[in-house]
């Protein structure tokens, strides 16, 4: 039988306690595993600290994880870890039809492949590896994916061997497990944070989201140093669109006009949001009067350039905005309520002016009607 190259001298102490020295070494391996496991920060993390901890630590020119998906067909990541290099497969996921970590995980059972160039299912990773053991990776039930070792010895995978990648699978399984679920559990977070500020239709923030913003922006004592631009983009006549052509054009105008929008809010600190129905928000912080006035008149020109069929509008036979912009000087006090209600009261004056145009708050006509906000 090959020496696997992993055994001390004897210790008498152990012997003594019938432990021989292979099964000492194996546990310092195993604990060493664990604790790499345990120190690592998500599951990437987790997974690589594992294969580098093998190949570090026993005699393998390459150990692998592949990562199951949760449905336990297909293959969705590799890891691994190895003195010679393992050639990626071309394709980011694959089936468990293929390989022998396919056959692995199809059984659930370990494979062992004294020579690989005679095993059909072996996918050829290095020319120089002969032999490969694949073991599951179980926990509970529920099967995660499976350890690869190769080795460029074709008499390597012995019995205590095999036993050895057997026990490191074993002793992993559940710490992919928790690093697993904790990723799960992280992905769902973020989704949900996710469906909760964005906007369904759009893809654009959500009102909630915007106001928070706003709230956030307003309140922000280094934010007073400069101008807040707050732009109130709304579809003209867009019950008549969406009586005229139905609502699931209206829908596909207002994906547009939101498209529209980000663009004209891809700076840092931007955010344009569906403040609800056909109305859309931007906010542009730092952006002054005359800068502010310039992007709604740009944005208000893109969408008519976009020569979206509007035919029963009053304004032109393709769909229009008209946008009402208001801006917080540098160094003036401000309120969401304020912004929001001359930012409105804007856009009702771009209106009354017949639709289609821009249309700057007015202080001196319009102070007293704001100044209970
Ligand atoms: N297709 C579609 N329509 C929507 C959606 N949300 C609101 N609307 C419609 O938008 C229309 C807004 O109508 P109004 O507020 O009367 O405004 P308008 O017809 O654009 O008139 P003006 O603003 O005065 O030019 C309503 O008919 C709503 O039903 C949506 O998600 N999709």
């Amino acid at each position: 039988m090959p020496d696997p190259g992993w055994r001390t001298a004897g210790d008498t102490d152990a012997a003594a306690h019938g432990l021989s020295a292979a099964d000492l070494r194996l546990s310092e391996v195993l604990a060493q595993v664990s604790r790499e496991a345990l120190q690592a920060e998500g599951l990437d993390d987790v997974l690589q600290r594992i294969v580098d901890c093998v190949v570090r630590r026993l005699p393998v020119p390459i150990a692998s994880i592949i990562l199951l998906d949760e449905s336990g067909t297909r293959f969705v990541r590799e890891v691994w870890a190895g003195d010679i290099p393992l050639a990626e497969l071309d394709m980011a996921i694959w089936d468990v039809s293929m390989g022998v970590a396919g056959r692995c995980a199809r059984t659930g059972k370990p494979q062992l492949i004294a020579d690989v160039a005679i095993d059909r299912d072996y996918v050829m990773g290095n020319p120089a590896v002969r032999s490969e053991y694949v073991v599951p990776i179980r926990h509970r039930g529920r099967l995660h994916g499976v350890l690869n070792i190769e080795s460029t010895d074709e008499e390597f995978f012995v019995a205590e061997t095999c036993a050895v990648f057997d026990a490191i699978a074993h002793q992993v399984a559940g710490a992919i497990h928790l690093a697993r679920v904790v990723a799960e559990l992280e992905a769902a977070n973020r989704k949900l944070r996710e469906l909760s500020t964005v906007d369904g239709l759009t893809g654009l923030a959500n009102r909630r989201c915007f106001d928070e913003r706003l709230a956030e922006d307003c309140a922000r004592p280094s934010g007073r140093d400069a101008p807040l631009a707050l732009l109130l983009v709304d579809a003209d006549c867009f019950k008549q669109l969406n009586d005229a052509l139905g609502h699931l054009h209206g829908d596909e105008c207002l994906r547009r006009l939101a498209l529209a929008c980000s663009e004209f809010a891809a700076g840092e600190g931007d955010m344009a949001a569906r403040y609800g129905g056909d109305e859309l928000a931007l906010l542009l912080p730092g952006r002054g009067e005359a800068e502010a006035l310039g992007i709604a008149e740009q944005l208000r020109r893109r969408v008519e350039d976009a020569a979206m069929a509007h035919p029963v509008s009053v304004v032109a036979p393709w769909m229009t905005v008209s946008i009402g912009v208001f801006v917080a000087a540098a160094g003036q006090a401000r309120s969401p309520m304020r912004m929001l209600s001359a930012a409105d009261r804007a856009l009702y004056a771009a209106k009354l002016q017949g639709r289609n145009r821009v249309a700057s708050w007015d202080p001196t006509g319009d102070e007293a009607g704001l100044a209970g906000i």
